[in-house]
């Protein structure tokens, strides 16, 4: 069974989570890395498929008519994620989530629940951070979890949590969550109202700390770590030994390769993604809005990646970044030869 402690973790985020950047992380070291999250009615309407082109297995959602494709809802490639992908679920409802962690708990190595995240489409419907406000639900969806996933499929039930407003409520929270039995307790250091451009408050931690101890817990900390060496030095500026976790989302996101003691430049990284996106067919939607995360905005390429409409388009493109990140000729041309043809 996968443990979690002291692990460096990629953290579980819609869009940014997909195949090609888990891929890239696990490549320069993350120990494990997150899904993005999925919502449980969601996960429910997948059937599983073997990619034998891919050597994938694919989630997906069979298109109601003969003319349309089907939807890939989630994509693994065990070869290198196995024992090392913990698949995350939005839920607001115990048996939904149990319902839904069966259709895939053959495939990853763990169940985390969301219970962190603010965003309107979460909270109005008693998912993410609402669960903070509602313990007993929550309690009910990590016991039951624990009892009908966890423990008949050997797999680890964790939750990812926000600090509340003050460490005597969080502390009570952090009590309850730790005595439904599951493995791991993720601390987003910020609480419900914070934006991630504000510091993160790490003063409850070791508190929290010895109630994860207390119950066989494990903690992993989140919020603004840069990279390993930040991660390690932070670690230890906290007076923590090397049993807590760290995890990384924002920084991970326009840098899959922080997990490397020397992370790549930026280009390398571009250039790394691409190939495992094409590899893996990633969607060129998805492609592209990791472009815009890795390439930083004052450079020319991230214009030119923007006017792409195809993967060949933005092959095209990767091929004239020099060993610097600088243009070896400028692509404008056959780009906008690109759109005439599209009009024709
Ligand atoms: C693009 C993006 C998508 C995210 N999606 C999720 C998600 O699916 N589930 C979740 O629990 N948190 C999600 N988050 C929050 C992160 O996992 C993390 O808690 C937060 O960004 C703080 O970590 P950081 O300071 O390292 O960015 C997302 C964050 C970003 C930037």
């Amino acid at each position: 069974m996968v443990t979690y402690a002291g692990k460096l973790v990629l953290a579980p985020m819609v869009r940014a989570g997909e195949l090609p950047t888990r891929l890239l992380a696990l490549k320069h070291g993350a120990d494990l890395v997150w899904s993005p999250e999925i919502v449980d009615k969601k996960l429910i309407q997948c059937q599983k498929e073997t990619n034998t082109k891919l050597n994938t297995i694919d989630f997906v959602i069979p298109s109601s008519n003969d003319k349309k494709p089907s939807t890939v809802v989630f994509r693994t490639y065990p070869k290198l994620e196995k024992n090392k992908l913990i698949f995350q679920m939005g839920t607001s409802d115990p048996t939904l989530a149990v319902e839904a962690a069966k259709i895939v708990i053959n495939e990853v190595d763990g169940i985390d629940i969301n219970a962190g995240c603010p965003k309107h489409f979460s909270i109005h419907s008693g998912m993410g951070a609402a669960l903070l406000k509602t313990p007993e639900k929550l309690c009910s969806i990590l016991s039951e979890l624990v009892e009908k996933v966890g423990k008949p499929y050997n797999k680890p039930i964790s939750v990812k949590i926000r600090i509340l407003e003050d460490e005597q409520s969080t502390i009570e929270l952090v009590e309850k969550i730790c005595q439904t039995g599951i493995a791991n307790l993720t601390v987003h250091c910020r609480t419900t109202p914070m934006r991630n451009r504000e510091a993160p408050i790490r003063d409850y931690l070791q508190t929290i700390n010895k109630i994860c101890k207390k119950n066989n817990v494990s903690l992993i900390m989140n919020g603004a770590i840069s990279n390993r060496t930040h991660f390690e030095n932070l670690r230890q500026e906290l007076g923590f030994g090397n049993e807590l976790g760290g995890m990384i989302a924002e920084n991970a996101e326009s840098n899959p390769s922080v997990f490397n003691e020397t992370p790549l430049p930026w280009f390398l990284t571009c250039k790394e993604y691409l190939s495992i996106a094409e590899q893996f067919d990633n969607h060129v939607g998805n492609t592209k809005y990791m472009l815009t995360r890795i390439v930083p905005g004052k450079s020319k390429f991230f214009q030119l990646f923007t006017r792409c409409k195809t993967s060949k388009e933005i092959n095209y493109v990767k091929e004239q970044i020099d060993d610097k990140g600088e243009l070896i000729n400028d692509p404008t041309d056959y780009l906008e030869e690109c759109r005439k043809e599209e009009k024709n």
